[in-house]
């Protein structure tokens, strides 16, 4: 690639440059076969634009609210782990980057700098990502959640254990230190066969979390839903998020918002994801990416690519709006050859 990135898939280029390739392993890569990681991507690839013209739309709005906050795009940076092995500065560059786009920032529980120092780093929203953990972890995350500001806690629930991903396991890859344990189990897990990754998850994780121990739903502590695959890191062979999204709107009745995450990387798949009933997406590998190449200014760069992208595929597509993207601006594929009376 020569010159400048002039899209998201180019700043994968840089990045596998520029990691170690253990590391771009681990960023990029799926459970086992890898199925539904191609599929997250080639699913968007499947679904077209039906563009209405002769709009005006000399202006266009992407701003809209999510749980309360306004922000510039319907766009949130995906809670990812271990952002120093991209970058030195880590989850604080990437916070910082969200900050100066003016869109949501999901920092994991398992981040490579702390809550707190992630907090005292940028005004950008927080959201804070926990999974099942021990009890006392859980405790300990929520109490801190609540003194430096974050916002809303996702709670990732696909993660009893970790999945499987082969590279990996080969590349015997070693977690960093996940700094918001220090104090609540030994930092230095260790595996001698394998990646450790897995070793750390088996040590935190309660896998006997269920629906049995929360009433969460009838308590009303559910103010969005995320369907995610977890960017295709668990179980292989579930579906392309894109391809169920639309189910899970039917099924959740507006009673709360729907947000949207798995293979982002065109403002064109954002605009698909919001007219099949998304409130919002969330981007993981793109920003870690931007990160990687040239941290915290990289990481503006994918976010303002993918928002230039979508307020160009709006314009052409006729939506002044987020709330102007409906149903009827895409085809899915069982919709392409449909003649619609
Ligand atoms: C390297 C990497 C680490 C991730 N770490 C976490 C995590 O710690 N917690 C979590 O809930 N999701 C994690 N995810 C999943 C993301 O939140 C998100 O669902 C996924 O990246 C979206 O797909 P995309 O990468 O195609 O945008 C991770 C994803 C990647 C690629
Ligand atoms: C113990 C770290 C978990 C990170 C994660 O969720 C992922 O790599 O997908």
């Amino acid at each position: 690639m020569a010159g400048e990135p002039v899209n998201v898939n180019e700043f994968e280029e840089l990045a596998r440059k520029v990691l170690p390739k253990i590391y771009y392993d681990f960023f990029s890569g799926g459970a086992e076969d890898q199925y539904t990681l191609k599929e997250n991507i080639e699913a968007f690839r499947r679904i077209t634009i039906r563009p209405r013209i002769l709009v005006d739309v000399s202006k266009i709005d992407m701003s809209t609210i999510i749980l309360g906050h306004r922000t510039s795009a319907p766009i949130i940076v995906a809670p990812t782990s271990s952002h120093q092995l991209a970058h030195p500065e880590g989850e604080v560059a990437t916070a910082r980057g969200a900050a100066a786009c003016n869109v949501i920032m999901g920092v994991a529980f398992t981040s490579t700098c702390t809550m707190e120092e992630v907090a005292s780093s940028c005004k950008a929203v927080r959201f804070i990502q926990t999974f099942a953990f021990k009890r006392e972890i859980t405790a300990n995350m929520v109490q801190r959640a609540e003194r430096n500001g974050f916002r809303a806690i996702i709670l990732t629930a696909d993660t009893p254990r970790l999945g499987r991903k082969e590279a990996d396991i080969k590349n015997k890859m070693i977690a960093p230190p996940f700094k918001n344990f220090e104090g609540l189990i030994s930092t230095e897990a260790v595996s001698d066969k394998g990646s450790n990754v897995e070793a750390y998850a088996a040590e935190t994780l309660d896998p006997s979390f269920c629906w049995k121990q929360t009433k969460a739903i009838e308590a009303g502590v559910v103010a969005g839903i995320i369907v995610s695959n977890h960017g295709a890191r668990q179980l292989d062979y579930t579906p392309a998020t894109i391809s169920v999204l639309e189910e899970v709107v039917h099924a959740v009745q507006g009673k709360v918002p729907v947000l949207f995450d798995g293979g982002i990387r065109r403002g064109t798949d954002i605009f698909k994801a919001l007219a099949l009933g998304a409130k919002a997406v969330l981007i993981g590998r793109p920003v870690i990416y931007g990160l990687a190449a040239k941290g915290e200014t990289g990481v503006k760069q994918v976010i303002d690519m993918l928002k230039n992208e979508l307020e160009q595929t709006m314009a052409l597509a006729g939506c002044c709006t987020v709330d102007d993207i409906t149903r009827s601006h895409v085809n899915t594929e069982t919709e392409r050859f449909l003649c619609r009376m």
